[in-house]
């Protein structure tokens, strides 16, 4: 028999959302206990964002020095990946957590080591190297077991060492040849980032186009910048079979055979939902999200947050939820969770930014549409720049609102800002067209696309 540890509060999973949350209910005075299995943060600092933008960072310096020939005079680039993985190395402590465990104990958080897995309601059961623990959360639990890569079932691809994001960053040079599996957010960004190195790169997409929930404006743009970075851009493609013979990988892609020395798996993620005890509080364990209302409750004396939750993948949205929820236990009376304007970015060069509906989810909803599209190329700050790129907003004609907006641009996850604001906060067109744009910027060509809609 185990003797049980009371606390106030349980977080199962310290990804972004349950990191908040812990700290600000410790703060607050809560008994809170953080049960993990990995790395107190989860993917964003270790295997996701921070090590992505890092190495994003270092490939954009490389392609902005090349743009010098035709801008600045000559300069001269031979590329290494040995600053970029240093930085790397640096933020995330070598992939210690120390920088994110000690701030939780000194809020007099208890991180318990060990795959937890909820036992009843208010309850986790946690294995640990010691043996179990089981912990008791007087006011409840928080779910924050966010998601780990997904194999795509590729015939062969299990028996060959491919990479997946939890690989990628501890690379100090880039390879020859790689071929990436996946033409989302991450198989784009890194895709790009590796060709800048000087990787000669395949990209496989399954899906008619590559970042297939983006406006088809955007995608069909960066497909044109990605094939001009040198990549090998596949979409609509099939991989058939995937083998390794010890040096090379060997991709069967519509009966084509690619053969390089790397591949990276970047098809998509599976949440971490089957193995923590659903069924012990009455959820299904074979549900790919979790259900929340606008409070993030899941259940009795239960709370979840972050990718399981199904309202976006991103770590900005995991915080958000994780304030929420602490607003909640604390008995505060909201805001609540609202999703209608949840935006997104894409680290590509240029930067695929986007918020609330796109025109086809717009459409499907029975929304009055009108839209505007401008292009980034032809306003001034996008001329002098020598810049590719567009705003296509999404209005609500009936309301005189913006339900949905894209940006591609240099910064355009800057840029996409005021139009988050706008979605988010239901502001009317007539009154963003009567605003003052300052000359000669990115974000003026919002204006052009805001005139197009006619309202
Ligand atoms: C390469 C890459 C780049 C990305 N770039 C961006 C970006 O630029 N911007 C952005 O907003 N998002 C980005 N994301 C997404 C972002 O990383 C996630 O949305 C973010 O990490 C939020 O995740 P989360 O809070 O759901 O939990 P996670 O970060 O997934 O953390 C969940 C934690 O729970 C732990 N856990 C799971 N099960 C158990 C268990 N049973 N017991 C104990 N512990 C458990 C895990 O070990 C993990 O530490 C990127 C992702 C990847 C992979
Ligand atoms: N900048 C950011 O905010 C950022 C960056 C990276 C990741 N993320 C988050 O992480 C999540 C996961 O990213 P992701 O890019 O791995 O997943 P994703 O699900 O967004 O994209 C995976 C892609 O792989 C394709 N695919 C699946 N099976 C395939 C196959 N057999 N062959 C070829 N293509 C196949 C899919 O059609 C899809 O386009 C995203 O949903 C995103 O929310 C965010």
């Amino acid at each position: 028999m185990v003797d049980e540890e009371s606390f106030d509060v349980i977080v199962l999973g310290i990804g972004s959302g349950g990191e908040l949350a812990a700290r600000k209910l410790a703060r607050a005075g809560l008994s809170v206990a953080g049960v993990e299995s990995r790395l107190v943060g989860g993917e964003c600092p270790f295997w996701g964002c921070t090590p992505s933008k890092l190495l994003i960072r270092s490939a954009d310096a490389l392609a902005e020095a090349r743009r010098a020939g035709e801008l600045s005079g000559e300069v001269s680039v031979t590329p290494s990946l040995a600053p970029a993985a240093a930085r790397i190395r640096e933020a995330n402590h070598d992939w210690h957590d120390d920088a994110h465990a000690e701030p939780l104990d000194d809020e007099g958080v208890t991180i318990v080591r060990g795959h937890g897995r909820l036992d009843g309601t208010g309850r986790v059961r946690v294995q640990t190297d010691d043996g179990e623990r089981v912990l008791v959360g007087e006011r409840g639990v928080v779910v924050n077991t966010g998601t780990k890569p997904a194999a795509p079932p590729i015939d062969g691809l299990d028996d060959t060492p491919f990479w997946t994001n939890r690989d990628i960053f501890e690379l100090t040079e880039a390879p020859e040849s790689m071929a990436v599996i996946g033409g989302g957010p991450i198989g784009c960004e890194l895709a790009q980032t590796f060709a800048r190195f000087g990787t000669a790169v395949t990209l496989i997409e399954v899906a008619p186009r590559i970042l297939m929930p983006e406006e088809p404006e955007s995608a069909e743009l960066m497909c044109g910048v990605l094939s001009d970075d040198g990549i090998d851009l596949r979409a609509a493609a099939d991989v058939e079979r995937v083998s390794h013979d010890g040096r090379c990988f060997t991709i069967v892609v519509d009966g084509e055979e690619v053969v390089v020395d790397r591949l990276l798996v970047a098809a998509g993620r599976h949440q971490n939902l089957d193995d923590i005890g659903l069924e012990t509080v009455g959820l299904d364990p074979e549900a790919t999200t979790i259900e929340v209302d606008e409070r993030c409750r899941a259940g009795e004396r239960l709370w979840a947050v972050g990718d399981i939750t199904g309202h976006g993948a991103f770590t900005h949205v995991s915080l958000y939820q994780g304030d929420v929820v602490v607003r909640d236990l604390l008995g505060e009376e909201g805001p609540w969770a609202e999703y209608h304007g949840v935006s997104r970015v894409t680290f590509t060069d240029p930067e695929v930014g986007s918020v609330g509906l796109t025109e086809e989810q717009a459409r499907e909803q029975g929304i009055e549409v009108v839209t505007g599209l401008a292009d980034i190329g032809r306003d001034s700050r996008g001329w002098i720049h020598g810049a590719e790129g567009l705003v296509k907003v999404v209005a609500d004609a009936d309301r005189g609102v913006l339900v949905g907006a894209s940006v591609v641009a240099p910064y355009g996850g800057e840029v996409l800002g005021l139009l988050s604001a706008a979605v988010h906060a239901r502001i009317p067109v007539a009154t963003l067209r009567g605003m003052h744009f300052a000359y000669p910027t990115f974000h003026r060509t919002i204006r052009v696309a805001l005139h197009k809609t006619g309202l």
